[in-house]
């Protein structure tokens, strides 16, 4: 922005706040005229001539009178004597001139000598008239001088006004955003404002009289002719056309110097002058406004590729995908040549995401997709689709082998851990393969193939791959049948509690039992909260599920309760979404007030991730738990990401250790430590120890002599139904072990 002095303040502030001047010339009023001469005679006479005009008389009889009256108001005309006793008219005009005073002098003096007139007129006097003098020679000479003197007002008032307008024009032009510019008609800059330098770091003096080329984007030249060759004026004139300009790259500190291109739109038009004598225009350049629109142009590319790629990893996203896979398809079928779309789905991310939290793995999915791109092509595009999944195509497939030797790669890239928070986290993938055209011809076909072949996959132990094949069709209708049918599962009352009782292996007695949720398919018949919890998990209906399981299990205990056969205590599973939600507390409590339950008689099984997650939140819900009476088990005790720093301080009565270290006790005098170990630690913090998934005498043995006499498992019982276990505890068959 160019700096205002205060004489362009002055100078504008008088062309803005003055309309009289703006309309070119003052109002005036009378003339104001001093007559001075020391022979009253004289004096009079002179008065009485001027009298019948229209003038404003004052008169002195001396020329210390006239300098005073001269210091005290202003006069258009002075009619000066030389010859006066106290101060000569020579005299007077050096004051007037000494003093600046703006006035006119006539000289009307008896002095005949040419020297006198001479003199006069060098001090500036306008006229000499001689005594005697003729009347309307006076007249004529008075007149005149007043014309002059209005004349020059005039003038004076327009130089004023031309140079403020100019001033102000100049400010503008300079103080513009935009640069503003002339070009001769050989394309040579003849004026540039100083925004050019702020912006393209050139100075103005550089500028001028160099062609336009050396400032535009040599890509952009051809365009560059049309705009800076500008001939048509009006709505014909370039508008907004778009062109680079180079920089110089300077290490300023200012943003626009770091760019060596910017994008500017350019608006331009003709300039023309018309030569009298010929009766024609003549062109003589071209003026122009260019508007630096980089942030813009920047802007619209971020939005364009945000709009096709994915934001965490900056993968291409569906749409992009699609799109490139519309584009292999034309070109394969051209050519006749195959190609290859892979599903690529990570295994037990959702684990990772549930116990390191979403940042985890966020940072997790980019690690994935670096290892990832490592192994690609040019040509290759890997898109992520969301959550875990990606996809990936192989244009200009040879052969199916090739396929195959990429999914190897995707595979082996992940075998070594990834460190997230210190900590080392394995992950697979499962990776479904469809070939064009042999799998389908169409992007949804082929994209649905490969994602079969991947859930093919998954159901096989995942960490693999597969190709599709048309038989894998029937597996993938009866998953998503599934899936349909779980949504309505509750509504048809086809969910059902089973409880597996906990015993006390010394006595056999039944200590409790763990709420296990079943399934009556109408189809499939019974199935196990393994077989169909994953899905419910997965899409969704975790909560409702849950908030079904809380109000059965209740309601089972209040029926127990009424025929006095009830265990001691039931053990709940909840799902980490559901305790994620908050208000599984309320709930909880809820349905104990309405079904008449004793919080002491519900166990809740946590895994132990939950509590590494976010253990603030998990204490705080934990806490709320025993508030209400209930007690907390950790579940899967020693498969997770255990930490004893947290342990303690969650309000935990009991811990179960998992099937997967009970089922490898085989001998009665074998060494098992991490049974061992669990068991030492639960005494330690004084927790209750379970055993789940008992299933040899050998097993339980161990663990009785280990120190842990509560177990759960097949050996003593099944999961069976409310009925079965109401009959089961009316038994209350003791059991040695
Ligand atoms: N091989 C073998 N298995 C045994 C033995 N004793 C019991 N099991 C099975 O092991 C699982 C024990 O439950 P969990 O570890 O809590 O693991 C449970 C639990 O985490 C979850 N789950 C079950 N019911 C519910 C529920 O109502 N709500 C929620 N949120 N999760 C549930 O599903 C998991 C699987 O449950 P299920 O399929 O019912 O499978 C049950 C049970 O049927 C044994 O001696 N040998």
């Amino acid at each position: 922005m160019s700096q205002l002095t205060s004489r362009d303040h002055m100078a504008m502030n008088a062309l803005l706040n003055s309309p009289s001047a703006a309309a070119g010339g003052e109002a005036r009023g009378k003339a104001r005229l001093l007559l001075v001469d020391d022979e009253p005679r004289l004096l009079h006479s002179l008065a009485g001539l001027l009298k019948e005009f229209n003038y404003d008389l004052a008169t002195a009889a001396g020329g210390n009178e006239a300098m005073a009256q001269l210091s005290a108001s202003h006069f258009d005309l002075v009619l000066l004597d030389l010859h006066m006793p106290d101060a000569g008219g020579n005299e007077v005009m050096d004051f007037i001139a000494a003093r600046r005073i703006d006035t006119n002098v006539i000289v009307v003096s008896g002095e005949t000598s040419i020297d006198a007139a001479i003199g006069a007129l060098k001090r500036g006097a306008y006229g000499y008239l001689r005594k005697p003098y003729k009347p309307e020679e006076l007249l004529n000479t008075v007149s005149n001088a007043l014309q002059k003197r209005a004349l020059e007002a005039d003038n004076r008032a327009i130089a004023w006004r031309l140079e403020c307008s100019e001033r102000l024009y100049r400010y503008l032009v300079d103080s513009s955003p935009d640069i503003i510019y002339t070009i001769d008609p050989d394309g040579c800059f003849t004026y540039v404002n100083d925004r050019a330098q702020q912006l393209l770091g050139f100075r103005r003096e550089e500028l001028i009289g160099q062609h336009y080329s050396v400032l535009v984007h040599d890509d952009d030249l051809e365009r560059a002719r049309y705009v800076f060759n500008e001939r048509r004026t009006g709505d014909r004139a370039s508008r907004n056309v778009e062109l680079r300009l180079k920089c110089r790259h300077m290490n300023d500190s200012k943003r626009v110097f770091q760019n060596t291109l910017l994008t500017i739109s350019f608006n331009s038009t003709a300039m023309y002058s018309f030569d009298a004598q010929q009766n024609r225009k003549e062109f003589f350049g071209t003026y122009g406004i260019a508007r630096d629109i980089t942030d813009r142009k920047q802007a619209e590319m971020q939005l364009s590729h945000q709009a096709y790629h994915d934001i965490l990893t900056d993968l291409p996203n569906r749409t992009l995908f699609r799109d490139r896979l519309d584009l292999a398809i034309i070109h394969a079928q051209r050519n006749k040549a195959g190609l290859a779309v892979m599903f690529v789905d990570l295994d037990h991310f959702k684990f990772v995401n549930d116990t390191l939290g979403h940042l985890k793995g966020d940072e997790l999915l980019q690690k994935v997709t670096a290892r990832f791109k490592e192994v690609l092509r040019r040509g290759d595009t890997l898109a992520r689709l969301g959550g875990d999944e990606f996809t990936l195509l192989l244009p200009d497939l040879r052969d199916r082998q090739d396929a195959a030797l990429v999914a190897d790669k995707f595979l082996r890239c992940l075998e070594q851990p990834f460190e997230l928070d210190r900590q080392e986290v394995h992950v697979s993938a499962s990776i479904g393969i469809a070939i064009y055209p042999e799998d389908g011809e169409t992007i949804d076909d082929l994209l649905r193939h490969a994602d079969i072949a991947m859930y093919q996959v998954k159901g096989a132990g995942k960490n693999g791959h597969s190709f599709y094949h048309s038989s894998m069709q029937e597996a993938s209708y009866q998953r998503i049948a599934l899936e349909h049918s779980l949504r309505h599962a509750i509504e048809r009352g086809e969910l059902e509690m089973y409880y597996q009782p906990q015993v006390d292996a010394r006595s056999g007695a039944i200590i409790g039992a763990e709420g296990l949720m079943r399934w009556n398919h109408p189809e499939r018949g019974l199935l196990t909260a393994g077989e169909f919890l994953p899905f419910a998990e997965e899409s969704g209906l975790m909560l409702p599920i849950s908030d079904w399981m809380i109000g059965a299990v209740c309601r089972d205990l209040h029926e127990w309760n009424a025929t006095g056969c009830e265990p001691a205590r039931i053990s709940i599973n909840l799902s980490p979404q559901y305790l994620e939600r908050g208000d599984f507390v309320r709930k909880l409590d809820q349905a104990l007030q309405h079904y008449d339950i004793d919080a002491s008689q519900i166990e809740v099984e946590i895994t132990e991730n939950i509590c590494i997650r976010n253990p603030e939140h998990a204490i705080e819900q934990l806490n709320q738990l025993c508030e209400l009476g209930v007690s907390v088990a950790i579940d899967d005790f020693g498969t997770g990401y255990s930490s004893l720093a947290y342990l303690h301080r969650f309000p935990i009565s009991t811990i179960k250790i998992d099937q997967s270290f009970i089922n490898e006790i085989q001998r009665d005098n074998g060494h098992y430590p991490v049974v061992l170990a669990v068991i030492s630690i639960a005494r330690g913090l004084d927790f209750n120890v379970i055993a789940e998934g008992v299933e040899t005498e050998c097993q339980s043995r161990y663990l009785a002599q280990a120190g842990c006499s509560m177990m759960q498992g097949y050996l003593f019982h099944k999961p069976m139904t409310r009925s079965e276990l109401a009959r089961t505890m009316g038994r209350k068959v003791p059991r040695v072990a």
